[in-house]
């Protein structure tokens, strides 16, 4: 590509990290990692360390080992995993452990500063997507590429394609970032962005939360993106004053920039959406499976428990009890949206409801020890997945909605409309 080539900020942020003036897609690079975090299901990451002869970590002070998904240690086998991990954390000095009480790694991370605009982020997990949400390039790899990055302190990667999601209007009260982003994978489809990258624009985007444009980010790898990416504006950089201690560079997307495809959503008219049994493109309106009954609904996961997932849960179930034949599990995304929520009194309000508080954590969302679905049970979850055995047994049947639509559903025991519990 000759020069002046308009460039996309996550190119530019590639082309940072090579040492190159441009990159465009399609080209192969080699790029200096700003942070590498490993989870607790990736004991191979050290065994593959080890085995490519590694006796040193490159920068230990931009590795971090995170204890989320089967936190606290629920086997033996899981508590010896992380038994080793700790073991080499501190063999290795390795900067950052957010062991069994932190919670959940894509809310950890932005909330210790850990995630500015313009970083470059690998992590064993598919939903490291999530912080393009501050203009990060995140993206999720496997055991050997992350011990690679241990070992050279670099990885390589194949320049994305991108492309433009356009969102515009203001969704109706009770409907959440989490109904446009389903809405959006069920009319693109599960493989509309395999090794992409997508950008989500829009007035709808803008006046998103920061928790809520995490959502979208998060849910683009249901789609197969590689990365996602909003551009920080002065609500990204209103979140990260207080947290990030280092200084970064915003960039910016050139003008004139040709995405490899642009799609518009107009969602002022969009009803609360649900991903039905068993896949997560499988979307509907709420409309259309209101009345299914519900044994277990659970808010939580790195897409849905977050404090406005909890704040919204906790609007609707105020001063009521959950239906007698439905479980209500809530999840806080971190320690410190769990004592956010509590301050601010929405645990109390959920417990007083008769929900089952659990500790900060992956759990339910991958059916890892607590919060299981029985054989023949349905359950709903504000979480990412609901393949046949994601959360339990494969005969259980699991939809996926907002919060907004979870807790309605934990009210009445059935899919539920929450519109008819917020009013504004
Ligand atoms: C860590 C890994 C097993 C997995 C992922 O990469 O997404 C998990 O977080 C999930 O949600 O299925
Ligand atoms: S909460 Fe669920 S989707 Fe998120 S990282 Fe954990 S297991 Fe994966």
């Amino acid at each position: 590509m000759g020069s002046g080539y308009n460039m996309h900020a996550l190119e530019k942020i590639l082309a940072t990290h090579a040492g190159k003036k441009e990159v465009s897609p399609g080209e192969i690079i080699n790029c200096k990692v700003d942070l590498a975090a490993v989870n607790d299901l990736y004991l191979q990451v050290i065994k593959s360390f080890q085995e490519m002869g590694g006796q040193k970590v490159k920068d230990p002070e931009k590795v971090a080992f995170i204890f989320d998904h089967y936190a606290p240690a629920p086997t033996i086998k899981a508590a010896l995993n992380q038994k080793i991990m700790r073991e080499f954390v501190r063999e290795q000095k390795i900067k950052y452990l957010f062991d069994v009480d932190a919670g959940i790694c894509h809310q950890i991370l932005p909330e210790s500063g850990l995630v500015w605009p313009g970083m470059l982020l690998i992590m064993t997990d598919s939903h490291t997507t999530t912080h393009g949400a501050f203009g990060a390039f995140g993206t999720g790899v496997g055991a050997t590429d992350l011990a690679v990055a241990l070992l050279t302190g670099e990885l390589w990667f194949r320049v994305p394609e991108i492309i433009r999601i356009n969102v515009d209007g203001y969704l109706q009260p009770g409907v959440m970032a989490k109904d446009v982003i389903l809405h959006i994978i069920g009319t693109l489809k599960q493989d509309a962005a395999i090794y992409k990258a997508i950008e989500f624009t829009g007035s709808t985007v803008k006046e998103l939360s920061i928790d809520g444009r995490m959502v979208l980010t998060n849910m683009s790898v249901e789609m197969g993106a590689k990365t996602s990416y909003i551009q920080p504006d002065n609500k990204t950089l209103a979140y990260l004053k207080s947290r990030v201690k280092k200084p970064f560079k915003v960039y910016t997307t050139d003008p004139g920039y040709k995405y490899a495809e642009e799609f518009l959503f107009e969602v002022e008219k969009l009803e609360p959406q649900v991903a039905v049994p068993h896949t997560v493109d499988n979307v509907v309106s709420v409309s259309e499976v209101e009345g299914v009954e519900v044994d277990q609904v659970f808010i939580g996961s790195c897409t849905g428990g977050r404090l406005e997932d909890i704040e919204i849960a906790a609007r609707i179930l105020k001063n009521k009890k959950i239906n007698k034949n439905t479980r209500l599990i809530v999840g806080p995304a971190s320690k410190n949206v769990l004592l956010e929520a509590i301050n601010a009194g929405y645990i109390d309000i959920l417990l007083k409801a008769g929900a089952t508080i659990i500790p900060p954590g992956c759990g339910p969302c991958l059916g890892a020890h607590q919060g299981v679905l029985a054989p023949g049970e349905v359950g709903v979850t504000t979480s990412s997945r609901n393949f046949p055995g994601r959360m339990g047994s494969r005969e259980a049947k699991i939809y996926i909605t907002s919060p907004a639509t979870a807790a309605a559903t934990a009210l009445e025991g059935k899919i539920a409309d929450p519109r008819k519990y917020i009013k504004e």
